[in-house]
């Protein structure tokens, strides 16, 4: 016999389709109602939402889901065909489409004491090279061996690059520049493009003891020629050299274009190489970050590469329901795409994670800040949020205000050090304890604050202090347990493959940038006429640009 629900239109089921109506479902619970008080039910919710991996604690107990809702998110994921994707990613396909090349940042922090797996073969081979050219570069600088044009020592860096040749090497130097390390010299980082960094530097360093380290994918970046024109100038004037020699003894290249380092000047035996299927924001792990292993050593650096690497197996090899870059992908995508929350704010709660958004800020929007899918044409749902964010503690005294009080809804990371080494002195590490203890408390409290609003406040006191703190604002806390060289690799390995699981899902390719492009080729036009007298003025069409240049010039003469 039929049953009576035979004859109807059956529903047409999608992950994403059940993802809606769950979502519509929950908009009824507050985050409150989820984390409960204190019910068992509750307790168990929290219990399954926790996942550590090494010395990473990541806990979503604070995100408006429930385990059911991870189950739906797994279907979805599965039903994109994520791990024959992420397969293919470590396969080398060429899962970059429009640049048809592949994405294997992975393939450089690959040990040479491991197989890669079956396509990676010859890319980690060629990484491993240059990771051994590169540590005999470091070798060279800590031993005093590496002279400048005058025959003096090394003792200080200038990093000179941007983007993504700039934001993971300056990220890792800060954060672990408290280590105790091998180092013997002295690394300072220089994007922008004004020369604003520069100038301050150049005033105080000593120009026959200072290396040069030129990092740019392309070679061609203006941010980054630019600087290094006005470096070089410096140098050559300072030591009374041509700018050939100084090229010769105090300069290093990094690039995918070796050609053009040989045009630009930098000797073949001072170019390291890394390949185009490296994209310049997974770059880090590459040659581009020469300057961190000068800094904190060789050793140091590849602990970093470990981190990362341990990462990408427990990426490549975890069911989704344990996944942890899958995870924190899902859930990010949850927020954005079904709790309509376009902003997501990275909130470290500890001073050398600094340029963590900044860093994040270009992997995640310059990744999947796309609205054009991988079959061409437009995506009808959101993608990736605006992220932005900055230290913790010191938010709390400037933008927590509307975060807590105001008209718009956030998701944040809350990023945490669970213990930092101490110093010598025993008087000062009491006095560091406690403020790591702090810290730690401020942090809880606030994502507790973000999560329960005025239900943060005991029920007897509920009525006497209630101020009308929003709450219901998601937010992961995200612990490391030190701020070591692994932690901080394996962290941002995990943030690279959130990416590429949130690209899986959304159908993006998340390894080109073409939104960048047309700005430069506007600014180099606009550039002739700042530079050109007269300005041709009829050339620039809309009227509001062409009355900034010519106040602009009015102002230059
Ligand atoms: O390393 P480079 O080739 O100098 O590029 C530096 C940066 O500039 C570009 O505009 C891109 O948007 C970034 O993805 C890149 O990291």
């Amino acid at each position: 016999m039929n049953s009576p629900l035979s004859s109807a239109t059956p529903r047409v089921y999608t992950p994403v389709s059940e993802l809606h109506l769950h979502a519509e479902h929950l908009q009824a619970q507050s985050l409150s109602d989820l984390l409960g008080s204190g019910s068992t039910a509750a307790q168990q919710r929290a219990n399954a939402l926790a996942f550590t991996f090494g010395s990473l604690h990541i806990d979503f107990s604070k995100q408006r889901l429930t385990t059911k809702t991870l189950m739906l998110l797994k279907d979805w994921a599965e039903s994109c065909g994520l791990a024959a994707k992420r397969q293919a990613l470590f396969a080398g396909a060429k899962v970059n489409t429009s640049e048809r090349r592949a994405a294997l940042h992975v393939a450089a922090r690959w040990p040479s004491s491991e197989t890669p797996p079956e396509g990676m073969e010859s890319a980690a081979a060629f990484c491993q090279h240059q990771r051994k050219r590169m540590a005999e570069m470091v070798e060279r600088v800590h031993s005093g061996k590496w002279y400048g044009a005058t025959g003096q020592a090394i003792t200080d860096i200038v990093h000179i690059g941007v983007g993504g040749s700039d934001l993971g090497p300056k990220l890792v130097s800060e954060a672990l520049a408290d280590r105790p390390s091998s180092a013997k010299v002295n690394v300072h980082y220089v994007s922008t493009m004004d020369g604003a960094q520069l100038l301050p530097l150049m005033e105080c360093l000593n120009p026959a003891t200072t290396l040069l380290v030129l990092a740019s994918k392309s070679f061609t970046t203006a941010d980054t020629q630019f600087n290094v024109r006005t470096a070089l100038a410096w140098l050559s004037h300072a030591l009374e050299v041509d700018e050939a020699t100084v090229c010769c003894h105090q300069l290093i290249g990094v690039s995918s274009k070796p050609e053009k380092m040989t045009e630009f000047g930098v000797p073949e035996a001072q170019q390291l190489v890394f390949k185009e299927w490296i994209g310049g924001r997974f770059s880090l792990w590459s040659p581009i970050g020469i300057s961190v292993a000068m800094q904190l050593g060789v050793v140091c650096f590849d602990a970093l590469l470990e981190g990362a690497h341990a990462m990408d197996k427990h990426f490549l090899h975890t069911p989704i329901e344990e996944n942890l870059p899958a995870l924190v992908a899902l859930v990010g995508a949850w927020n954005s795409q079904f709790l309509n929350i376009p902003t997501h704010a990275v909130l470290p709660y500890d001073g050398r994670l600094k340029s963590l958004p900044a860093y994040l800020q270009q992997l995640e929007m310059e990744s999947n800040g796309k609205s054009v899918g991988l079959d061409g044409r437009s995506v009808t749902h959101a993608t990736c949020p605006i992220l932005w964010g900055d230290v913790g503690p010191n938010g709390q005294h400037a933008f927590y205000q509307l975060l807590h009080q105001g008209v718009h809804t956030v998701s944040a990371d809350f990023v945490a050090v669970a213990q930092r080494a101490g110093v010598g002195c025993e008087k000062i590490n009491r006095s560091l304890k406690a403020q790591e203890q702090l810290t730690l408390a401020h942090c809880l409290a606030q994502s507790q604050l973000f999560a329960l609003g005025d239900d943060a406040i005991p029920q007897a006191l509920r009525g006497l202090m209630a101020q009308g703190y929003r709450g219901n604002q998601p937010n992961s806390v995200v612990l490391l347990k030190t701020l070591d060289a692994w932690s901080i690799g394996a962290l941002l390995a995990l943030y690279e493959h959130k990416v590429f699981v949130q690209s899986v899902l959304w159908n993006l390719n998340p390894f080109d940038q073409p939104g960048v492009e047309l700005g430069k080729r506007l600014a180099t036009s606009l550039y002739q006429t700042l530079a050109d007298e007269p300005v041709e003025y009829q050339n620039v069409e809309d009227p509001s640009t062409a009355q900034l240049l010519h106040k602009v010039n009015e102002w230059r003469k």
